[in-house]
């Protein structure tokens, strides 16, 4: 028989997203997601999609990565789907930090897994749950390539004028202080995606990607390369995210330190947990935000245009890294679904080529559309992401012809 499937995991800091797919033609077996790990109750949402069975949902405590992926390993198993099938071909790991080492998807062995580990320290949401995801992935399947697929390859493109900090060069190098960027397995998919839907090669078009979930980023693609993002040497920097602050003066974390007595730890907490929508208004969720604005919470309508005005900002910037460009790609969880946060991101860039078209934009659809007016330079697209999907398919791509 030959092996078709490919697991992927997503690893988050208290979440596990997963799909199973058969590269065949690419069709999803089963999705889910692990919610809350490690808090008092966690849940597993869990969708067969080969019958006519729906999603369900287990509410238990569920401590950490490992013991949610072994529930996850269960609820496939149930739907004859489990890990031990040999139509496995491959499991698929979104990896957050691969520093500059790691270009292309990658064949995970115990000195991949060390470079990961190296990492922590400029990922410390994020790679730690990648590692125990691999490692339990590797304990339950010990014969299977175990492929890690990294969020910072699609920005090793960046030239040196953009990923360079303007700081000393020696400290720099010595301690890999630069731009690495994140989320570029998602800004690599739009960024092609919004090529399709305008009906143009990736080569021929320039696109700013704006990658809005919990965690966001914008990026500036040309000709399918990335040349610049908002994140940095961590994804802290950039935008205003759910709980983390983006771009502030550096000398807020000195001021803290010495005027506020606060200690480095403390500060890393603030700024990435405890700041952003969250630190602003006490609310992370979009949905929440709006709902809040409509019913008149002048908190939540600041934290909402601190949110578009940094959004904004970015969005010229990158067209002036660009010089032309033939549109702008709203995704993610935000990005998908909030039609105030598009119309108010490019209001009043008429001048540029940027506008909006009330009606298209609120329509709700899974598909990748165009929501800007016919007159309009610039094509404004809402176009979905899918990590899992682009994962899967750079795993299969270097790992599943050793089946065949
Ligand atoms: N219908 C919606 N309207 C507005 N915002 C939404 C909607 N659905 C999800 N969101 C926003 O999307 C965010 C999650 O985005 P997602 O891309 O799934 O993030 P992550 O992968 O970082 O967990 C939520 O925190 C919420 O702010
Ligand atoms: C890198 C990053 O910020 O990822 P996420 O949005 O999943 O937190
Ligand atoms: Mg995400």
């Amino acid at each position: 028989m030959t092996a078709t499937r490919v697991l992927v995991l997503n690893s988050g800091s208290s979440s596990v997203k997963y799909q199973l797919l058969d590269m065949r033609d690419s069709s999803r077996l089963a999705v889910g997601l692990v919610e809350r790990i490690g808090e008092e109750t966690s849940r597993l949402k869990h969708t067969p999609l080969t019958g006519e069975a729906g999603s369900r949902e287990r509410e238990e405590p569920i401590a950490d990565h490992e013991a949610a992926l072994k529930a996850v390993a269960e609820e496939l198993a149930a739907d004859g789907l489990g890990l031990d099938s040999p139509e496995l071909a491959a499991i698929g790991h979104r990896v957050v930090h691969g520093g500059l080492k790691f270009t292309t998807p990658t064949v995970i062995d115990d000195v991949v897994l060390a470079e990961i580990q190296r990492l922590v320290p400029v990922a410390p949401l994020h790679n730690p749950a990648n590692i125990t995801g691999i490692r339990t992935a590797q304990a339950l399947r010990p014969d299977l390539p175990q492929v890690a697929v990294f969020d910072t390859a699609f920005h090793t493109t960046m030239p040196e004028s953009a990923a360079r900090y303007a700081m000393d060069v020696k400290t720099a190098d010595e301690h890999r202080v630069r731009r690495y960027g994140f989320h570029g397995t998602s800004h690599a998919y739009v960024s092609r995606e919004t090529a399709k839907l305008l009906g143009k090669a990736p080569e021929d078009v320039n696109v700013i990607v704006l990658h809005l979930g919990n965690g966001a980023s914008a990026s500036a693609v040309r000709g399918g390369k990335c040349v610049d993002t908002s994140m940095g040497l961590t994804p802290l920097e950039g935008l205003v995210m759910g709980t983390r602050s983006g771009d502030m003066d550096p000398a807020v974390i000195f001021h803290l330190a010495r005027v506020g007595g606060m200690s480095i730890d403390e500060i890393d907490i603030l700024l990435n947990k405890k700041s952003g929508l969250i630190g602003l208004c006490g609310d992370n969720d979009m949905r929440e935000i709006r709902r809040r604005i409509d019913a008149g919470d002048e908190e939540a309508a600041l934290a909402f245009d601190i949110y578009i005005h940094r959004l904004k900002k970015y969005i010229g910037a990158y067209y002036a890294v660009l010089g032309r460009v033939d549109a702008i790609a709203f995704t993610a969880g935000v990005g998908e679904n909030a039609a105030p946060v598009r119309e108010a991101a490019v209001a009043g860039l008429e001048e540029l080529g940027l506008a909006v078209d009330g009606e298209l934009n609120s329509v709700r659809s899974d598909e990748a559309r165009l929501i800007s007016p016919e007159y309009a330079r610039v094509a404004v697209a809402v176009v979905p992401t899918d990590e899992e999907l682009e994962i899967a398919t750079q795993t299969y791509a270097l790992v599943g012809d050793r089946n065949a």
